[in-house]
């Protein structure tokens, strides 16, 4: 009896509730970046301590304007030089960059492993997704949502920590020493002049934001008709169409020039504006100081205190615009990533699911009704069993189901009606994992990871040795092929593994499957793409590797499945007569009809299935 160990990969990552706004959004990421508490404290003491060594410059400055107006005043005292204030000058300026470099430092790990982790979850998540949602996604948009969420987590991360946050320290710090210190007006001032800079900063911004995504809609736009115009070279000249396609290209960049002009020009807008305020703050803190001055309640030293504070507080504030965009543009990328993991799952391992036990693997499908939509039925009331160690082929028209019948199998959809069952188990009942450990299947296509021919066969069982590999490429009549490439077993296959022919694809996947040396097989076409020498070979390996173990033969053509146990004929989703070759023959039904264009037309039909050779190099599990 065999035990197929199940993963606890699935259950390891929860899937956080739906969420629209970009609160909720930051609130799916807090946790992530709360796992490393102590850093994230630390990090945090950092960036109190450089801003506050960022705001005292300016104390210590108008200490040291101070000290040298009551030298000016005291001409005997002229000689000496206010040596502490100067180091305690270069010791604050030093401070602010080194308590920033620590506390990117000790940030660094947080953001990093936020983001590893994210993107781990995500990706287990996509495995975890049915077949349905991956026939329907469109993989080149949604790894670019992938990609855009992850580096949207570092932007998000660096914007408002390093950013945002330092400034607001910054501005309490500043406020705080004001309020203590001066006359009520500096703070008012002061805190008038933020709240009016950052309104309009973000007005003008989301303002802004409108033409800069029609620019980039437009460039994108102008690119694609650009590239599409060259692609289609030959067309464009058999048709002599050059300057209608210079016209549909200027067309397009006329339109972005417009929108990059207007987006120019609110830049100006924004900027402009945003200086505006700066000066009439500027100026009016001046003025209240050299009041100050003048009515001898504040010094030299305070006019220029108050005055680079003005000026150090506002050169963060200059990027505000460029970091509210992009903490927006975090936010939006970074919510269709965590979308995808609210994804529903389809198909889950039930909450008690236990491993499947295999004793022999008989298939039982009890009165089986199924649908990919519900707006059509595909099987109806199929109803038969594969007897452990038997052979069961599936013969139909095209699209009658059969290829559904191994998608049920592996379980990538459930059943609408009835039961499937291997050994009795319902496969509802046991965990995915290893249902699909006991089964191996030769699809009808072949698609292999771009990696090289080992790692593909290797796939199979991935610790596999290298004699074991080379014992199943031998059993798929691959071997020789691989040692007359220049690269041997280390040959790329390509992408798809496109450099490879359709049979030699397809003998790498029954060297695979035999390597997984499951419980049950499936055999879907599985030597459709093979020249009649090869197939006879391979056949005769795949009959070789039936024997005894339970298998599923799907086939077009009937010669190759005549001796098999059972045969199943399948039409529009029912079964609608089932025997061994010489009873349907006998029958003489839609199998005999079938059997008989075959045997006047045998180019008709197409290959599968299992006969006979000796000796299996199959791998023991
Ligand atoms: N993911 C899907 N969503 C909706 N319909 C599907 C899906 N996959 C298959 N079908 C439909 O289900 C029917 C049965 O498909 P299936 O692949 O089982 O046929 P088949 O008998 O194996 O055909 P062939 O011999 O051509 O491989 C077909 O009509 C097909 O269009």
């Amino acid at each position: 009896m065999r035990r197929y160990s199940s993963s606890s990969s699935d259950a390891a990552t929860p899937v956080p509730a739906p969420k629209h706004s970009d609160w909720a959004t930051l609130k799916t990421l807090l946790p992530y970046l709360w796992t490393y508490k102590w850093r994230v404290s630390l990090a945090l003491l950092f960036l109190i301590a450089a801003k506050m060594a960022n705001v005292g410059v300016p104390l210590v400055l108008k200490r040291l304007v101070d000290s040298m107006t009551i030298t000016a005043t005291h001409p005997q005292a002229m000689l000496i030089l206010p040596l502490g204030i100067l180091a305690a000058y270069g010791a604050l300026r030093l401070s602010t960059t080194l308590f920033t470099e620590l506390r990117e430092f000790v940030f660094a790990r947080v953001t990093q492993r936020a983001v590893r982790t994210i993107a781990l979850q995500v990706f287990r998540h996509l495995h975890a997704l049915s077949l349905r949602f991956h026939l329907n996604r469109q993989t080149g948009g949604m790894t670019r949502d992938i990609e855009r969420g992850t580096r949207g987590i570092s932007s998000l991360v660096s914007y408002t920590l390093f950013s945002i946050l330092p400034t607001l320290v910054e501005i309490t710090l500043v406020l705080s020493y004001l309020a203590l210190h001066y006359d009520i007006w500096f703070t008012v001032i002061t805190s008038a002049a933020l709240v009016t800079y950052i309104a309009f900063t973000v007005v003008v911004t989301e303002w802004r934001t409108h033409f800069r995504r029609t620019m980039n809609t437009l460039d994108s736009k102008a690119n694609t008709k650009a590239i599409d115009s060259l692609i289609n070279y030959e067309t464009v000249k058999y048709f002599g169409n050059e300057s209608y396609e210079a016209k549909r290209y200027d067309d397009g960049l006329m339109a972005y020039e417009t929108a990059a002009v207007k987006s120019q020009t609110s830049l100006s807008i924004l900027n402009t504006g945003q200086s505006l305020i700066i000066a009439i703050a500027v100026t009016l803190i001046l003025w209240r100081a050299t009041q100050g001055v003048i009515d001898g309640k504040m010094t030299l030293g305070d006019l220029v205190l108050v005055n680079s504070f003005m000026i150090q507080l506002y050169i963060p504030l200059n990027f505000l615009g460029v970091i509210y965009r992009e903490i927006k543009q975090s936010l939006a990328d970074m919510e269709r990533l965590f979308s995808l993991l609210d994804e529903n799952r389809e198909i889950a391992d039930a909450p008690d699911a236990m491993p499947l036990f295999t004793s022999g693997a008989q298939v039982h499908f009890s009165h089986v009704d199924f649908s990919y939509e519900s707006n059509r039925q595909i099987l109806f009331d199929v109803d038969f069993t594969i007897l452990a160690g038997t052979t069961t082929a599936v013969v139909g028209h095209s699209g009658s189901g059969k290829s559904t019948l191994s998608r049920l199998l592996f379980r990538f959809y459930d059943i609408d009606q009835g039961k499937i069952t291997i050994d009795g188990q319902d496969l509802r009942s046991i965990t995915q994992t290893s249902l699909r450990q006991a089964i191996g299947i030769v699809p009808q296509d072949t698609v292999l990871f771009n990696d090289s021919i080992e790692y593909n066969i290797a796939y199979g069982m991935p610790d596999a040795s290298k004699d074991q590999i080379i014992a199943v490429a031998k059993a798929a009549h691959i071997h020789d092929f691989i040692e007359s490439l220049p690269d041997g077993y280390a040959s790329m296959v390509g992408e798809r593994g496109l450099k490879l022919s359709g049979g030699e694809k397809q003998r790498v996947a029954i060297a695979r499957t035999l390597l997984k040396n499951p419980a049950l097989l499936i055999f879907d076409e599985a030597t459709s793409a093979l020249d009649s020498k090869s197939e006879q070979a391979i056949q005769t390996q795949l009959k070789e590797i039936a024997k005894n173990r339970t298998t599923l033969v799907i086939a077009h053509r009937l010669s190759t499945i005549a001796d098999a146990e059972q045969i199943l004929v399948l039409d529009h989703g029912r079964i609608i007569e089932r025997g061994t070759h010489g009873q349907l023959l006998a029958a003489d039904g839609a199998y005999a009809q079938m059997w008989a264009r075959q045997q006047a037309h045998p180019e008709e039909a197409q290959a599968v299935s299992p006969p006979s050779i000796s000796q299996t190099p199959f791998v023991e599990a």
